[in-house]
């Protein structure tokens, strides 16, 4: 029996990265998938043909997160589709690097809109979908370690990762009652098109890899054991919690 099989999940920003690959292993284990992203058609539908040629389901429906009417609509496609909503893995974002004293408004605004607001539509609309079938459900929030520990040309962003994880702390007392569990993934720098400008500097990226007590950067498919392990009845007793899948970089003091 695969961890997922019968479940429907949901995932956030799966046209690439982090997403893409949680909804191929979603997939992989046994759920029917659906995808949200906002812009890369190519990309979500080389996800969708990639789950369906390994024998699995999935639909992307196109919609940008940061607004409130994407949320109640990517979840009523899914129960169009697959009858129930079971997993919402809320994982859309960006990270526009920029320094602080002269942060354009444009930027922060989009960033908080984008990862925070976003995020509590999504959870918002998954919830309310699970609390009317009754039978509980995971919610699972990409966050990251920039939760944890700042970062010179992300200050609109790392307060979006602690706010996404304190938003499940929250919702995990919220909707416990219901049997809906909220857990925070909090990877450590993971290689996908959010960095690869960032990343295009021999020393930057020489130096973010040598802070990882594990030698490597992390790859999306990465973070997938985890996201399914989240997901799935294995994690049964497990809510609020926040799982840092860093290879070892935050402890690594010295
Ligand atoms: N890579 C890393 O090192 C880390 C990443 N994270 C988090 O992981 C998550 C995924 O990032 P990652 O895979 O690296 O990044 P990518 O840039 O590779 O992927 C981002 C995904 O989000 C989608 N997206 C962006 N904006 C929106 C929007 N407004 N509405 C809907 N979808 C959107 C993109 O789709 P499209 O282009 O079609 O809109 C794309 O599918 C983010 O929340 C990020 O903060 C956390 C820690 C580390
Ligand atoms: C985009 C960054 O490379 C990435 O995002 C995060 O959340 C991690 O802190 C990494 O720095």
């Amino acid at each position: 029996m695969r961890l997922l099989e019968g479940k429907t999940l949901l995932v956030t920003g799966a046209s690439a990265g982090i997403g893409r690959a949680a909804a191929i292993g979603a997939a992989a284990a046994g759920a029917s998938v659906a995808i949200n992203y906002s812009r890369d058609d190519a990309g979500a539908e080389a996800c969708v043909a990639e789950i369906e040629r390994a024998g699995g389901k999935a639909i992307a429906v196109k919609g940008d997160v940061s607004l409130p009417e994407t949320a109640g609509e990517f979840v009523a496609r899914a129960v169009e589709a697959f009858g129930k909503v079971d997993v919402m893995v809320n994982n859309a974002g960006i990270c526009p690097f920029h320094a602080f004293l002269d942060m354009p408004v444009e930027t922060l605004e989009r960033t908080m809109r984008v990862n925070l607001h976003g995020a509590y539509f999504m959870v918002q609309a998954a919830a309310r979908q699970m609390v009317a079938q009754g039978h509980g459900g995971s919610i699972i929030a990409v966050s990251s370690i920039s939760a944890l520990v700042g970062g010179e040309y992300q200050t609109h962003y790392t307060p979006t990762k602690a706010g996404v994880h304190s938003l499940m702390q929250s919702t995990a007392i919220a909707l416990g009652k219901h049997g809906i569990r909220c857990n925070s993934l909090l990877p450590g720098t993971i290689l996908t098109d959010i960095n690869k400008d960032d990343l295009a500097d021999p020393e930057k990226r020489e130096y973010m890899e040598g802070r990882v007590p594990l030698g490597r950067l992390g790859q999306p498919e990465d973070m997938v054991g985890p996201i399914v392990f989240l997901a799935s009845d294995m994690a049964a007793y497990v809510t609020g919690a926040a799982l840092l899948v860093d290879g070892g970089m935050f402890v690594n003091l010295q």
